[in-house]
């Protein structure tokens, strides 16, 4: 096994706007990247080129030393030791569970004892061993899934490369089978790249987070890191909670912003400076105190707590969580005790 490395990749499929456009990462060898970002971003397209159903436009992929697409060819997907799981699960639903995890073994020659250890073994590793006579029409969505990922499990590849494997599934059992990809990842010591579009499950799946937006890469950092240093808008809106508010650029060249500095950024406001974006996540907000009049626009109860939009004077919105409740349309006062420059 070996890191995967894309070095300014390109797809063009023709229509005017390349698909994906001069990605270079590094993924290093059992390393769990999330791939995410908005629909039509070019996601799917960079993890269709990683397997080899797509041929890049430009650019090259490599697994360590070895070259598995550039401008002198590519490595078909059979000979790169990848494995896909899909959305779709993608069963043959004329088989048991045991013959569908077993098929990529028989399809390499591998039978006897050593095959049905491996199966035995890749229906453990999913908790699934009770279920090996079953069809995939009578299996739950996450159970499916599982068969899928035992399936991946039996040719011990060196990628695993998954689509939007969850996006099927409730969000009680998405929450289960996140469990489940941890230790599947931890198990198989695979490097996987994990395509979503919902931030939270590439956050609390992955040792790394990749963004994406029309078919550029915008940052790769590990979860905390890009949850409390995202770079430009699009990143800071996407990662976790959070609002974008307009202020004043006052030159400053530090980036975390204290309450006596964005205070003195609301009382510059009217002055006409450049601006500059700021992200402010809602447990930095506090109500009560003397701070920025605000107008309560909406409070939603959570369990543990409220969370509440607000809109400033200059009519800027805001959320922030409180521990009581407040009420539609109150007026209250707002501190920000923490701000990021984007
Ligand atoms: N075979 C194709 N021919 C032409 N255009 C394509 C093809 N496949 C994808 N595209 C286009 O490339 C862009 C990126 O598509 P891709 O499927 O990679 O995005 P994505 O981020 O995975 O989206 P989603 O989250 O909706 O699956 C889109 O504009 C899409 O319409």
């Amino acid at each position: 096994m070996a890191k995967l490395i894309l070095h300014k990749l390109c797809k063009d499929y023709g229509t005017g706007k390349p698909a994906v456009n001069d990605v270079s990462l590094e993924i290093r060898e059992g390393g769990f990247l999330a791939l995410l970002g908005p629909s039509g971003c070019g996601k799917t397209t960079v993890l269709r080129m990683i397997a080899g159903f797509e041929t890049p436009s430009d650019g090259s992929i490599l697994l360590g030393e070895r070259v598995l697409a550039d401008a002198s060819g590519v490595v078909p997907p059979e000979r790169r030791n990848m494995a896909m799981v899909f959305q779709s699960y993608a069963l043959w639903p004329h088989m048991t569970v045991a013959d569908n995890v077993s098929y990529p073994l028989k399809v390499r020659g591998i039978c006897g004892q050593s095959y049905r250890d491996k199966v035995m073994e890749a229906l453990k590793a999913v908790r699934l061993e009770a279920y090996v006579e079953r069809r995939p029409a009578d299996l739950s969505g996450g159970q499916r899934q599982r068969v899928a990922l035992a399936r991946c499990l039996v040719t011990a590849p060196d990628v695993v490369l998954l689509d939007e494997p969850l996006a099927n599934l409730d969000r009680h059992l998405r929450q289960e089978m996140e469990e489940t990809f941890r230790e599947f990842h931890a198990r198989s010591g695979a490097t996987m790249v994990y395509v979503t579009h919902d931030q939270a499950e590439a956050m609390a799946l992955a040792t790394d987070v990749a963004v994406m937006s029309e078919g550029r890469l915008l940052q790769v950092a590990p979860p905390a890191e890009i949850y409390a240093r995202p770079e430009g808008r699009l990143v800071g809106g996407l990662i976790g909670q959070g609002a974008v508010m307009t202020l004043p650029d006052n030159g400053g060249d530090h980036r975390n912003l204290g309450w006596d500095e964005i205070l003195a950024l609301f009382v510059d406001a009217s002055a006409g400076h450049p601006t500059m974006e700021m992200l402010v996540r809602p447990q930095d907000v506090v109500i009560g105190g003397s701070g920025l009049p605000a107008v309560v626009e909406g409070v939603l109860y959570e369990g543990e707590r409220y969370a509440v939009r607000l809109t400033l004077g200059d009519g800027q919105r805001l959320r922030a969580y409180s521990r009581t409740a407040c009420a539609e349309g109150e007026r209250v006062a707002v501190i920000i005790s923490a701000g990021w420059r984007l």
